[in-house]
């Protein structure tokens, strides 16, 4: 069924989501921060500044105002930075459609309360809206999605009918959506690839090659699902597209910029240089924060994740990062067979 879907977030991801909401024939009103973007995308239909490649559907409208963005609007797509999130819900809360079926697309936590997406959002706008409330989630590259290169995604609810309707929304011959109910783990697992990818560029940075990405990427996984596992998730979402498919794509494409964010900081390059020069978000380096913090919390070991904070915070090179793994103690790989063993 068509329908009228407002996308919240006129960054790269969002006018992706946008186009592919448009292309499948939804009559889409994108919310862009900045009333001259907003102009630029209704007169040019192009997004110069987040991607400058493509050519968008006429049937998106642009606005700057929240409230014309979702008032009457049967299905909401938040798209903004985990860092946004909070204050866009509680903009958004008082012209929401009672019945809206709610989707994000954010990856990443909240620094300050440590919660997920949903959490934030079920706090601003009322805890019913988790049966109305779906997370997108997977390997898709913004730049890929938009110009219609084959991608596969995964919706997660507690709802299965907002999954369902999620999935017919976004689903079509290149934009591949299966389902999953495990939100917990489809929203942890998307955030925490995030913090591998940046070790994954430094890596490359500093000039290792493939075995060290390879261990980066495994010894992540296995670092990523002990807390996920431990703050609820299905061990399974982290074998599927949420999980190792979003890792693959995170750690490998030249898209990402958590990847190139890394790589820049292992060329020695110092964070708030990186951060400036990518001028894009870079979800990674808050949600090391907040897994380092999570880890501590629930006395998980989390080895890469502390290598990483240690870089991003404290001063440590890349290179101290790696002889500190590399020289850790003996240890057993499948810690899940020998929990008293698990110092991975
Ligand atoms: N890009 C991608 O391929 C993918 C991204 N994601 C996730 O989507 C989320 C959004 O990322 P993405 O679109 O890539 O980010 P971008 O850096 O491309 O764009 C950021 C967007 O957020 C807006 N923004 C920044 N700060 C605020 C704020 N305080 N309040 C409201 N809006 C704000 C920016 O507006 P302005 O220009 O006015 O600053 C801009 O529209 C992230 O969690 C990311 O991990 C998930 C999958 C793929
Ligand atoms: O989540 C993403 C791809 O699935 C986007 O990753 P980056 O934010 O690193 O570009």
């Amino acid at each position: 069924m068509i329908q009228n879907v407002a996308v919240i977030g006129a960054g790269s991801w969002g006018t992706a989501l946008a186009s592919v909401l448009a292309k499948n024939g939804h009559q889409v009103t994108l919310w862009v921060r900045d009333a001259q973007l907003a102009d630029e995308v209704n007169q040019t239909h192009r997004n110069q500044k987040y991607l400058p490649e493509a050519t968008l559907p006429v049937n998106i409208v642009a606005t700057s105002s929240l409230e014309k963005a979702v008032a009457g609007k049967p299905v909401v797509l938040l798209a903004v930075p985990s860092h946004a999130m909070r204050q866009v819900c509680q903009s958004m809360a008082a012209y929401l459609d009672p019945e809206v079926l709610l989707l994000h697309a954010t990856k990443g936590f909240e620094l300050e309360s440590l919660k997920r997406m949903s959490e934030v959002i079920a706090e601003e706008l009322s805890p019913q809206i988790t049966s109305r409330l779906a997370v997108l989630t997977g390997p898709s590259h913004a730049e890929e999605v938009v110009c219609e290169q084959p991608t596969t995604v995964v919706v997660s609810s507690e709802s299965e009918e907002s999954m369902l309707r999620a999935q017919d929304l976004l689903m079509n011959q290149n934009f591949r959506v299966y389902t999953n109910p495990d939100l917990v783990g489809a929203e942890i697992a998307g955030a925490l690839k995030n913090i591998i990818a940046l070790g994954a560029g430094m890596s490359d940075g500093l000039g290792y090659g493939d075995n060290a990405k390879a261990a980066l990427l495994t010894r992540g996984l296995a670092e990523i699902s002990r807390l996920g596992i431990k703050l609820g998730a299905m061990p399974l979402t982290f074998a599927g597209l949420a999980g190792v498919g979003d890792l693959i794509v995170t750690c490998t494409s030249k898209h990402s910029r958590n990847w190139r964010a890394g790589y820049m900081l292992g060329q020695g390059k110092r964070l708030d240089e990186v951060l400036e020069q990518m001028g894009m978000v870079v979800e990674g380096v808050r949600t090391t924060h907040a897994a380092y913090a999570l880890a501590r919390r629930e006395q998980v070991d989390m080895p890469i994740t502390q290598v990483l904070y240690g870089i991003l915070f404290e001063g440590k090179t890349a290179r101290q990062g790696v002889e500190e793994l590399m020289g850790r103690g003996k240890t057993f790989e499948m810690s899940y067979l020998n929990p008293e063993a698990d110092r991975s």
